[in-house]
């Protein structure tokens, strides 16, 4: 279990968020080290998207609190977020369709500086939008070297995703494959320099060899140091990367701790399928226990 001695990047106490008559996320509780990466599993509905939602500012709990960096967040603007240095992904990838794959990433990074020169694009204080345009325009030498330099970093980011991105950079992202934009959208949110990085079902609509593909990157992404909150239904990815794994069930959380223990836990397996599975499924090959059979066969 990495870092969990470290001060947590993430703290959530007491998360809330009722829809009418419904609780989708219901008190809960949890905490993500330095470069941890803790895996949100749990069935359809059990609230793991609208926790990724509260915590990323684009939703606002009845109740509880976020921390990050040891800061209250709550209530911020998903934009202001971001600024911090968290950053999320979404369950069927966001892009902006008529721009280039190499300008959706620049969105990232210019997100990034905006959020850290509030003053204006040359890091001046407040000019107005007039000076803003004209130095658009004009386009003076700092701002073209500026620019050169996000494009080289945003070619390089793409690139991680070897060569899936780097040859199509100019293409506009409504050309790509579903397993493209969710590469670019990817990609996006690492030009922010994050922190904390939410993944919210990165391998959705994957095939096998995009899967292993996407859990080798992220493998990376985790051995760079980045901390990561990452939401997946496949089971053997989550095993192969998590420190931690919690589980989500109408909307709290019924188990929480090392990915091969949490497998085997009887109310994740309840959870999963209802009381019937419980010692119904055998341990599967991969060793992952009744749950890893359990919620494959759900799958
Ligand atoms: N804006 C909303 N208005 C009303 N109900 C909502 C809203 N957003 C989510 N819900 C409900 O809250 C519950 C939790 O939904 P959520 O999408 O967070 O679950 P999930 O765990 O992410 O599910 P999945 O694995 O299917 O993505 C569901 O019952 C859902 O219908």
């Amino acid at each position: 279990m990495a870092n969990q001695s470290k001060k947590p990047l993430l703290e959530i106490s007491g998360l809330t968020r009722r829809f009418g008559g419904l609780t989708a996320v219901n008190g809960l509780s949890l905490a993500v080290g330095e470069g941890e990466l803790v895996s949100v599993i749990g069935p359809n509905g059990a609230g793991k998207t609208t926790l990724f939602n509260l915590i990323a500012g684009l939703d606002t709990p009845d109740a509880g609190s976020v921390a990050f960096d040891g800061r209250d967040v709550t209530g911020f603007t998903a934009e202001r977020l971001a600024g911090l240095g968290l950053a999320r992904t979404f369950q069927h990838g966001r892009v902006f369709g008529n721009l280039s794959v190499l300008d959706n990433v620049l969105v990232g990074a210019h997100t990034r500086l905006r959020a850290v020169r509030p003053g204006g694009p040359l890091g001046v204080p407040v000019l107005g939008p007039l000076v803003e345009l004209a130095l658009a325009l004009i386009r003076p030498a700092s701002v073209r070297a500026e620019e050169e330099r996000l494009r080289a970093e945003a070619a390089e980011i793409v690139a991680l995703f070897g060569e899936r991105l780097t040859p199509r950079l100019d293409k506009p992202a409504h050309s790509l494959s579903y397993a493209n934009r969710r590469r670019v959208e990817i990609a996006r949110a690492l030009a922010l320099h994050p922190r904390l990085l939410l993944l919210d079902e990165p391998t959705a609509g994957m095939n096998p060899t995009e899967t292993a593909e996407m859990l080798e990157i992220i493998r990376g992404l985790k051995a760079r140091g980045l901390t990561i909150l990452l939401i997946e239904h496949k089971l053997d990815l989550v095993m192969q990367l998590s420190d931690r794994v919690v589980v989500m069930d109408h909307g709290a959380r019924i188990a929480e701790g090392l990915p091969a223990a949490v497998a085997r836990d009887p109310a994740v397996i309840e959870a999963y399928l209802g009381h019937k599975a419980v010692g119904a499924a055998n341990q599967d090959e991969a060793g992952y226990g009744e749950a890893g059979a359990v919620i494959r066969a759900v799958q």
